[in-house]
């Protein structure tokens, strides 16, 4: 590790507070009643349900989603026996691990013996504490007989990651690279470094998959493991090769796979030309690999390589497991982890990496090409979909193996996790039921753009959308084969090719000729818009009723397409304006503000309007508007302009939907804190924080929506615009494949409301 990693690595542990976790609680606690209910008196009604029926745990307390991860500190990484207290870092990761990618909470327990058996005392002792037990970095040969006396001894899931996450990944990974490199596992020959929990795990797995047993060579620090060696375990003796070779080079040669699972550097580049053509070269220790990928790529291009470490293609690490079947076996209550479970979680991951790669995912890593090669013949750990392809696969394994307490409906199930798995999804998943298979006409006006496309992939798979996109065929040919979608042109989505369509571009020319003749357009300028502006033709398409819906802008700046919008686009009957709505998935909850993109400064007629728009976009949601009229003025505290036209505001709000939850004028924090709005007003309108903050004016409503937005990296829906006659929205610069989603999303519920 260079110094620098090492200081930022060091830095990022000890600051703000040290670690990388802390415990919050999930249930309010500011009152004597919260109180009593938390703690005693009330404590004890769930105690007493419990006494009387264990599964009751499930219900009124966190066991059913609590795992606990559990070391010795024994085999720490490839950093060996650190100790158990010197392994507390990683398995504080690991929690966080399991948390961000599974939503499972962690207690890291790091228990300080050598001696298996207390070791297993202590272990089986918790099993009232947790739901789940993953073990980690216990060394060999310990760990094998821990893990089964465990098993034994508990009656919940006991899993060694180390075994057996590790072996579920690399099984998938080598099955996916030796398909690419076209040799079948039956006839592969495997060489390994290491021979411990790792290693041996995965090669038993491979060979339950078809791998001949006696095509697999071990060795270890002391060499090969040949037949008659001493001091053999009984797993091991199944691989003993009848050979007089006894080091590592000696047994390379002809080898389809070298797996490492043992220490830095052991393999050395001078080697690699004894391998077998085309092979795989799996240096998974970890930190240090076996030898690194570039070394190995100089002296084997042909070869497929990979590491336990994030920052190489082909990252081969448990953390794409031990998440995901946990969160398959405790949603089932599986009282174990069995075989069936981990062949179908190595199964759905090798599929994923089939799909093309999400777009999120080219994000996070830096805009690589994610396509299965080579380079990708695994998914990534930051791929959201993982979740929802592993834990019903695993769920469905428990199920059908017999080891679940619960029976799920997978397809839900797996929609749940999917919708889950971006924060976003929630607070999306009433409109996207709405969308859902109304296969909507959809113009994109940016339909050469990456994040529209992988956006409109996934609208297709869920049966939201029929695209129409405007783009010009020559840069879509080029352009589609790298980015690995499934769609297929003119089959599932309409080209309309500024350069090509003639026909269609003619009628649609003349058709706004006639529009924008009369609001402004200099005659020369009106063809050049209608060729040259796809965001004038996606417009155009909606206008003449080829579609019932566009999406348009992402690329420019957005109120210059707004503009060319409102030139097409009618406002609705009885519309004053056009106003923007913007949603902030907070950890709080959803947030919106509005205007934040279309008036200046409103007036109080136009605040009411938009409020009542908002309210309704809300209802769209799921949601009861909870609505804060915001002002630097609390009830009546200025008499500034802006303060009285938010009174003015509320007053015609009154009037106008008397049964609207709104209040106001006032702060923020009033609007966001129940309790310091009952100091100023004893009769609020509605309870709880606001969920829709109207805000003075477009300064205000933009200013706000950016903070927060930047300080909390929250998710962003919208901006939605309200008050025209047709839906359309403009998509500001910068904006998210997953933002184009729910925008479509959006967009086609609305055009199946009206
Ligand atoms: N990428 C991933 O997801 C994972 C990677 N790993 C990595 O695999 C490695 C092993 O972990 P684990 O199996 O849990 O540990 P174990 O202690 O159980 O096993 C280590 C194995 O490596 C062998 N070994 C150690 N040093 C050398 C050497 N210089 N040359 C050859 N063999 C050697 C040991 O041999 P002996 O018994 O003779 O000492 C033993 O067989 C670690 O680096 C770990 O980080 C582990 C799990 C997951
Ligand atoms: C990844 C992991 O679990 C290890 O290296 O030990
Ligand atoms: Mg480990």
């Amino acid at each position: 590790m260079d110094e620098n990693l090492r200081n930022a690595a060091l830095e990022y542990h000890r600051s703000p507070k040290p670690g990388k976790m802390r415990i919050e609680p999930t249930k309010r606690m500011v009152n004597q009643r919260d109180l009593a209910l938390a703690y005693s008196p009330g404590v004890a009604a769930p105690c007493e349900e419990i006494a009387a029926n264990p599964d009751k745990a499930d219900d009124y307390t966190a066991r059913g989603n609590l795992v606990a991860v559990i070391s010795n500190g024994t085999a720490v990484l490839g950093l060996g026996a650190i100790g158990a207290l010197a392994s507390k870092p990683v398995m504080e990761g690991k929690a966080v691990l399991f948390k961000k990618f599974a939503d499972i909470d962690v207690f890291d327990i790091e228990v300080d013996t050598t001696d298996p058996e207390k070791f297993v005392d202590a272990v089986a002792l918790l099993e009232p504490t947790f739901g789940g037990i993953n073990l980690e970095d216990i060394k060999a040969p310990e760990c094998f007989a821990i893990e089964a006396a465990l098993r034994e001894r508990m009656n919940i899931p006991v899993f060694h990651d180390d075994q057996h996450g590790t072996a579920i990944v690399v099984a998938a990974a080598v099955r996916n690279a030796l398909v690419l490199q076209g040799t079948s596992l039956a006839e592969a020959k495997l060489v390994t470094s290491g021979a411990g929990a790792a290693a041996m795990a995965c090669v038993d797995l491979l060979v339950s998959m078809g791998l001949p047993a006696e095509n697999v060579t071990l060795t270890d620090k002391d060499g090969v493991i040949h037949a008659g060696r001493e001091g053999m375990l009984p797993n091991m003796a199944r691989y003993a090769r009848k050979t007089d070779a006894r080091t590592l080079p000696e047994v390379l040669p002809g080898a389809n796979v070298f797996l490492g699972l043992s220490a830095p550097g052991v393999l050395k580049p001078e080697w690699l030309p004894l391998l077998a053509d085309k092979p795989l070269i799996f240096a998974l220790a970890n930190p240090e690999p076996e030898i690194l990928p570039d070394v190995a790529r100089s002296a084997r291009p042909d070869a497929i390589i990979a590491t336990g470490r994030s920052d190489y293609p082909n990252q081969v690490n448990n953390v794409l497991c031990f998440p995901y079947i946990f969160r398959g076996a405790l949603d089932v209550g599986a009282t174990t982890i069995n075989e069936a479970m981990k062949v179908a979680a190595a199964e759905a991951i090798a599929s994923l990496a089939r799909l093309p790669a999400h777009e999120s995912v080219a994000q996070a890593y830096g805009g690589r090409k994610l396509v299965f090669g080579p380079e990708y013949v695994i998914p990534t750990p930051f791929d959201p979909r993982l979740i929802a392809e592993i834990a019903p696969a695993v769920a469905k394994a428990a199920m059908d193996s017999g080891v679940a307490r619960r029976q799920l409906d997978l397809e839900a199930y797996r929609r749940s996790l999917a919708q889950q798995n971006a924060r976003s999804a929630q607070l999306m998943m009433p409109v996207f039921e709405a969308a859902r298979g109304t296969k909507t006409r959809i113009a994109y006006g940016e339909g050469e753009d990456e994040r529209v496309l992988r956006a409109i992939q996934d609208a297709l798979d869920d049966g939201i959308v029929r695209p129409v996109i405007v783009a010009r065929r020559r840069i879509l040919e080029k352009r589609l084969p790298g980015l690995g979608l499934r769609f297929q042109l003119d089959r599932d989505v309409e080209v309309i090719d500024p350069e090509a369509d003639e026909a269609i571009m003619k009628s649609l020319a003349d058709a706004y000729r006639a529009i924008a003749s009369r609001k402004g357009v200099p005659v020369p300028e009106i063809v050049r818009h209608i060729y040259r502006r796809p965001t004038v033709t996606a417009a155009m398409l909606l206008k003449t009723g080829h579609v019932e819906a566009a999406l348009v802008g992402g690329n420019s700046e957005y109120w210059g397409q707004v503009k060319h919008v409102l030139r097409i686009i009618d406002r609705a009957p009885g519309a004053q304006r056009v106003y923007a709505l913007s949603g902030l998935i907070l950890d709080a909850g959803a947030l919106f503000l509005t205007d934040t993109h279309m008036v200046s400064e409103p007036t109080p007629e136009q605040i009411a309007e938009m409020t009542m728009l908002a309210s309704q976009e809300l209802r769209h949601f799921g949601l009861q508007p909870r609505v804060a009229l915001l002002s630097h003025s609390n009830f009546g505290s200025s008499h500034s302009p802006s303060a009285r036209k938010m009174r003015a505001a509320y007053t015609l709000l009154q009037e106008k939907a008397p049964d609207l939850a709104v209040d106001g004028e006032m702060h923020a924090d009033a609007a966001l804190s129940q309790p310091v709005r009952e100091r100023l007003i004893p009769d609020s309108r509605f309870d709880g924080p606001a969920n829709l903050l109207v805000m003075p004016n477009l300064d205000a409503a933009n200013i706000t929506l950016t903070a927060l937005g930047a300080s909390s990296s929250s998710p962003t829906v919208g901006p939605m615009l309200m008050g025209l006659s047709q839906p359309i929205h403009v998509l500001p610069p910068g904006v998210t494949s997953r933002t184009i989603l729910n925008l479509t999303t959006i967009a086609a519920a609305e055009a199946k409301h009206r």
